[in-house]
């Protein structure tokens, strides 16, 4: 991307659009056009027409979505399958009308069989049934990259669709039901300390399996592929290493330094038993995660001190 290309950046305030947008502006862009859901809502197709009519931007970045975690996710199944087929639809086609150079959509690892062999290989997208709590989701961001890739084909659109892994960093989303699961202990774990409680609630069994990238590891995956990614496939986004949900949980105490103890919720979901993401091919490219687990914790855990507490 030209230095003073104009790049537009859908989801600029959340927890991955604002890490590209930290990278961006890293590395010397300066003509970055962002707009908050108030001032353009994604789902209104007139509004994005004429957003882009006007803006016409030159690379496009789709980190605006509606996210969350596994209960959000099986709670507001029609809003996730409605909102982001709606977004996506609309940033992609007008994307294409007014002849983006290069389109960057955001998908994730939950878009892969639940059952599929691990760790989970590019090829194994709709080779068996999804997981049942964030299929809406899944759907949806499988049409995201089935559109993309329809788009290359017909009017060789310079789409791209890259598959992050679990996230987790600056600016989460740390809400008590709607989260994902290392902002949620990262909560649960601070207030338990706080308020001297004897043990933290961990849903599910603890036997499921997950893998977490830094959001800033993500953001400047996102830049390398941006400049060095053309091919029509979709390409994963990972650490290549994951663990169970039970030895996060007990890796967040620690850095917490809480010293109660833990207990299983078995009536919540565990979701996926494992969703690993082969990350070879980003490997081979060149590219490899720096911030580790622990380290991405304390990171975390400093930002959730100084914005919630
Ligand atoms: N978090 C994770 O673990 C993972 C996330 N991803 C993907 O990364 C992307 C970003 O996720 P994340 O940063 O975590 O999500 P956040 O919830 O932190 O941010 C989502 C952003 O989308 C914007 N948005 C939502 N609805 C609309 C709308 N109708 N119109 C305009 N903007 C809208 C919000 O804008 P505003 O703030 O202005 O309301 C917000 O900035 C998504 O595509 C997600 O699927 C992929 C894998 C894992
Ligand atoms: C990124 C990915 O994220 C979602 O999938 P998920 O990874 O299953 O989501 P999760 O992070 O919420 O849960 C991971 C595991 O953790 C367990 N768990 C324990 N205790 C808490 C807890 O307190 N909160 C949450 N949320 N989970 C907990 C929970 O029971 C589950 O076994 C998709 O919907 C979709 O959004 C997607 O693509």
């Amino acid at each position: 991307m030209e230095k003073n290309a104009k790049i537009y950046l859908a989801g600029h305030r959340g927890m991955v659009g604002s890490a590209i947008h930290r990278k961006l502006v890293k590395e010397g862009y300066s003509n970055i056009i962002t707009k908050t859901s108030s001032e353009l809502d994604l789902r209104n197709q007139q509004a994005v027409t004429s957003f882009f009519e006007l803006e016409k931007p030159e690379y496009v970045f789709l980190a605006a979505a509606k996210v969350g975690g596994i209960i959000a996710n099986n709670t507001y199944r029609a809003d996730f399958l409605y909102e982001n087929l709606a977004i996506q639809n609309n940033v992609i086609h007008q994307s294409y009308k007014t002849g983006v150079k290069k389109l960057m959509f955001l998908g994730s690892s939950c878009i892969y069989p639940k059952l599929a062999p691990q760790p989970l290989k590019e090829d194994y997208l709709l080779t068996g049934l999804l997981e049942e709590t964030n299929e809406p989701y899944a759907i949806a961001k499988i049409a995201g990259i089935k559109m993309c890739d329809a788009y290359r084909d017909q009017y060789a659109s310079n789409f791209i669709s890259v598959m992050p892994t679990n996230l987790y960093g600056y600016n989460d989303n740390y809400h008590p039901q709607n989260s994902h699961v290392l902002p949620a202990l990262i909560r649960k774990f601070h207030e338990a300390k706080t308020n001297s409680s004897t043990e933290v609630v961990v849903w599910g069994s603890g036997s499921p399996m997950r893998e977490f990238l830094f959001a800033d590891d993500l953001a400047d995956a996102c830049y390398f592929l941006m400049e060095n990614y053309d091919e029509r496939h979709l390409i994963n986004i990972g650490t290549g290493v994951d663990l169970t949900i039970k030895d996060l949980a007990l890796l967040i105490k620690k850095v917490i330094g809480y010293e109660g103890d833990l207990k299983f919720d078995s009536t919540k979901p565990d979701g996926t038993p494992r969703k690993l993401m082969d990350v070879s091919k980003l490997h081979q490219l060149g590219w490899k995660h720096k911030i580790e687990l622990e380290e991405g914790i304390q990171l975390a855990y400093h930002d959730f001190l100084a914005k919630y507490v």
